[in-house]
């Protein structure tokens, strides 16, 4: 029997210090997060890190979080709701980190017969930081757990033109009536070995001007051709001129040069450029989080103004929109009704 499992990141179990902490150690533990040997992350982590992050994020969850819980895991728990309501399988959800844990889902599909599960990462461009350690994890799982389990796995579709056309539309739809000089793409940033490393062809990504508009079999894991292209399609499907949009990377920390060109930064230098009004949509989050309520709709609007911007509009996620909740039902329809589930063919996926 068929289930599917969507994924999403996780939060902490409260905007405390002492709920932040155990949930950034098994964040920033990963070793697809924080990708050095064990003990040299142990040290930076534990060592440097835990001792002053988790009172200075747990502020700024603080300032986010509603009463029902994290934005991230509410909305991805209102989307699970409605996605259920439309197709025809069980269908579970969990966090990569904290909870409700992967392996409560992997045990709750279990439990109502399934053995064939759709693992679905809600993260519209492939990142070793975000799809590569849910697959990795829920694998390592199956092995322990549910051996006789087979997994599909939902590749990124940050092209799929059924998601390009939600996103565009919820653009669409929130900048009326708003006189926007400049349209923001903001995607949250990595760093840049991490480009390097998921290059299946060791020599393509340059992160230079062309590498990621020269087509290469290295763009089915490059999460920054990914961005790029998630920009491009949405700009042609609205419509907007050249010099009217760009593209930068959020949420850095110190340490590695991560992506470019940097969000605060850009942000911050466009009063002087004329920009005034300014909207921000942040595509790579299929849900409202810390990333864009707090560093995009609090942050980066009070530093705009502070620089004299005028108006900050920030664009919500997918979230639990309809549209967006019948394109993930409607993919995952094709995938249960189809006859071998050995790969999810990506064009059915928008059949
Ligand atoms: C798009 C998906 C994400 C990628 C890729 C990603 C990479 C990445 N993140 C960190 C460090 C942090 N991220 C934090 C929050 C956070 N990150 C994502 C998504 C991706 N991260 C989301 C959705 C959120 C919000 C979670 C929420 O509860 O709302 C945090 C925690 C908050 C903080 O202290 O800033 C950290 C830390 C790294 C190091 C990284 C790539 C290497
Ligand atoms: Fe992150
Ligand atoms: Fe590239």
């Amino acid at each position: 029997m068929k289930g599917v499992l969507l994924v999403n990141l996780g939060s902490p179990e409260s905007p405390t210090p002492k709920d932040v902490k155990p949930y950034l150690d098994e964040f920033l533990m990963d070793k697809y997060v924080i990708d050095v040997p064990f003990l040299l992350r142990a040290l930076l982590v534990r060592g440097i890190i835990l001792q002053t992050r988790p009172k200075k994020s747990a502020a700024a969850y603080a300032k986010i979080w509603w009463d029902e819980g994290s934005p991230l895991v509410v909305i991805s728990k209102r989307m699970h709701a409605k996605v259920k309501q439309l197709v025809d399988v069980p269908v579970s959800l969990a966090m990569r980190y904290g909870n409700p844990s992967l392996l409560s889902g992997l045990q709750e599909l279990h439990d109502k017969g399934v053995n064939e599960v759709l693992l679905f990462p809600l993260y519209p461009q492939h990142a070793m930081a975000s799809t590569t350690t849910i697959l990795e994890l829920a694998e390592d799982l199956r092995k322990k757990h549910f051996p006789e389990m087979k997994f599909t796995i939902v590749p990124a579709f940050y092209n799929k033109p059924d998601y390009i056309k939600n996103l565009a539309d919820s653009i669409k739809c929130h900048l009326e009536g708003f006189d926007y000089d400049h349209l923001l793409f903001s995607y949250h940033g990595i760093p840049e070995r991490h480009i390097r490393k998921t290059d299946i062809t060791k020599s393509h990504c340059k992160i230079d001007g062309s590498c990621c508009s020269t087509p290469s079999p290295a763009h089915e894991f490059c999460y920054r051709h990914q961005c790029y292209e998630t920009t491009k399609q949405v700009v042609k499907l609205l419509g907007i001129p050249e010099g009217k949009y760009s593209q930068t990377f959020q949420s850095r920390l110190a340490g590695d040069k991560w992506l470019t060109p940097y969000t605060d930064v850009e942000v911050n230098k466009m009063p002087e450029k004329g920009i005034k009004k300014l909207a921000v949509v942040t595509p790579a989050f299929v849900s409202d989080c810390l990333e864009t309520l707090e560093e995009i709709a609090m942050e980066a609007n009070h530093e705009f103004k502070a620089h004299g911007g005028e108006e900050f509009l920030a664009i919500p996620c997918l979230n639990d929109s309809d549209d967006w909740c019948k394109t993930v039902s409607n993919w995952i329809t094709n995938w249960s009704n189809a006859s071998s589930t050995v790969k999810v063919d990506s064009e059915k996926m928008n059949a």
